[in-house]
């Protein structure tokens, strides 16, 4: 049985990234790895309408917090027996976002911190009535908010598909979900978290989480 490990953070922070570098690490000393990205576009219908909602789509559906949050929850769940069987068939598989993206997202445009009621409806929804996996370790990519946003310009810029979304362009509710994704990591939320910075060397990491899991630290079942 593989060991769950995510990656969280703000909008650009640089979570695909990071993973690719992780991936490489990891496989360059045998280990067999599996990824997925959440929300999974042009997988899931539930991530699709929520990508076009972001822009514009869809009525009011992206001014409904719950709504916003069901769809890329209906996507996870979706998931869950292709996130089941690569566990049994890999050594690590890694997210880029899961289930602390909606925690974090949820809270802040309701303005609630990580102990309101958005971060303990989205756990009993998504771990307790869809059944998710729960993660074995959890990476805060902690990069500033005005870092992450100049980076998600600098992106839309040269790829046209990656356009900044509404959320993307709202730096007052990147800010607020940096705050509430700083204390899921600080109270370990649902797992251990570890907390990279900006400018995180992926081998480095790679070998620090390898180090974790080897001693068990960090590793929940
Ligand atoms: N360490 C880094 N230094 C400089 N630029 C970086 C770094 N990491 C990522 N970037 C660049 O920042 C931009 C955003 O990175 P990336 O797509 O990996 O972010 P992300 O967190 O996956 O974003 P999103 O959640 O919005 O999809 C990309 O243009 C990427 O090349
Ligand atoms: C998976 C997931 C994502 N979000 C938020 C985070 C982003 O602002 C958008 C789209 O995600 P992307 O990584 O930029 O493609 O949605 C969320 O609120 N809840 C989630 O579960």
């Amino acid at each position: 049985m593989g060991v769950l490990i995510v990656i969280e953070g703000l909008d650009g922070a640089g979570k695909r990234t990071l993973s690719a570098g992780l991936v490489e690490a990891w496989r360059a000393t045998g280990l067999t790895v599996a990824t997925l990205a959440f929300p999974r576009y042009g997988v899931s219908v539930h991530a699709d309408l929520g990508a076009e909602a972001l822009r514009g789509r869809h009525g009011d559906t992206a001014s409904s917090i719950e709504a916003m949050a069901l769809l890329w929850a209906l996507d996870r769940r979706d998931a869950a027996d292709d996130l089941r069987k690569l566990l049994a068939d890999n050594d690590i598989v890694l997210l880029d976002r899961y289930v602390a993206s909606n925690a974090a997202y949820t809270a802040a445009r309701h303005g609630q911190d990580v102990s309101g009621p958005a971060v303990e409806w989205i756990r009993e929804i998504e771990f307790g009535r869809f059944v998710l996996p729960a993660p074995d370790l959890q990476v805060l990519l902690r990069v500033p908010v005005a870092l992450a946003a100049e980076r998600a310009r600098t992106r839309a810029v040269a790829d046209a598909t990656r356009d900044r979304d509404v959320y993307e362009r709202d730096a007052g509710l990147q800010t607020r979900t940096g705050e509430v994704y700083d204390a899921l990591a600080e109270r370990h939320w649902m797992s251990r978290w570890i907390v990279a910075g900006p400018d995180t060397d992926a081998q480095q990491l790679a070998v620090r989480i390898s180090n974790l899991l080897h001693d068990g630290e960090g590793v929940t079942r």
